[in-house]
């Protein structure tokens, strides 16, 4: 069976960590670069992750996992260096809570895939846990395709259409000009950008 790919908001909501090594430390960074409250519960921290408890950017729970350190949160990783430790978080978890396991997918209901980020753009690669390494590769090698003009553009795209959506054009010209604004010149041209926004009255900082 496929797996079914979302874009997930967890701002604001609660995410348990249990663990804190080196693996934790990369989970966690994703979880807060997407606005979670994380808590890290672990009798031990990876300098990197105790940074991040100096910084006050997670809660720390030093001690080992219990059941009772999952009541209330909707995300849970699964992240410590025993696979017994990682198989009963999964087993103490709710049916409505979003479980990832490190070691063992199985046993969790999401993985988590490789990612980059160009603003608001998001190209994330998975392989169902068949190489997280070539995950990796992958998304290094989109990295060099899709570059850091992106963020500007997605950012002039995001304007531009909701000024199409909210204009008085009809439907037909409103997806023809859609189109349009997805060519590369589009990408490549700030004065086209500029252009395409003063179609519709004052510009935008994003140009
Ligand atoms: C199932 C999954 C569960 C999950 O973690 O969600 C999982 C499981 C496991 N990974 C293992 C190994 C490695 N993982 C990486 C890297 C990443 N692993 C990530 C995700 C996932 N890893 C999920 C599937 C995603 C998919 O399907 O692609 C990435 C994409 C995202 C992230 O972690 O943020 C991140 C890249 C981040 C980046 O871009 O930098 C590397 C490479 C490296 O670190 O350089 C290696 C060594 C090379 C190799 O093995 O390929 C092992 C064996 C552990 C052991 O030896 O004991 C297991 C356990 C098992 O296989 O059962
Ligand atoms: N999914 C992935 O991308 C990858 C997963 N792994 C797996 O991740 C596991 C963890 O790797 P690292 O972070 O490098 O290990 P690590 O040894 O650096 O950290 C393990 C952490 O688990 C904590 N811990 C141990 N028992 C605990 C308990 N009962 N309650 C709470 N915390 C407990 C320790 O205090 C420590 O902070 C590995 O065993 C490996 O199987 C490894 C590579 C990639």
């Amino acid at each position: 069976m496929e797996s079914y790919p979302i874009m997930l908001n967890i701002k604001g909501k609660d995410a348990v960590v249990v663990g804190g090594g080196q693996i934790a430390y990369r989970k966690i960074v994703s979880l807060i670069q997407a606005g979670a409250s994380v808590t890290v519960v672990s009798p031990k921290l990876h300098a990197n992750v105790e940074k991040l408890f100096i910084d006050k950017q997670i809660s720390w729970r030093n001690k080992e996992f219990e059941p009772t350190d999952l009541e209330a949160t909707w995300i849970v990783i699964a992240a410590t260096n025993s696979r017994e430790v990682n198989a009963f978080v999964a087993s103490s978890a709710g049916n409505h809570q979003l479980v990832n396991v490190v070691d063992n997918q199985e046993l969790g209901n999401f993985q988590v895939p490789a990612k980059l980020s160009r603003g608001k753009l998001t190209i994330s690669v998975a392989t169902e846990g068949a190489s997280p390494g070539l995950s990796k590769v992958i998304c290094n090698e989109l990295g060099e395709i899709y570059d850091d003009s992106y963020e500007q553009y997605l950012s002039f795209l995001a304007v531009a259409r909701e000024k199409v959506k909210h204009s008085n054009m009809s439907k037909k010209t409103k997806t023809k000009l859609l189109k349009t604004i997805t060519n590369e010149e589009y990408r490549k041209s700030k004065d086209k950008q500029r252009a395409f926004l003063e179609l519709f009255g004052r510009n935008e900082e994003c140009v």
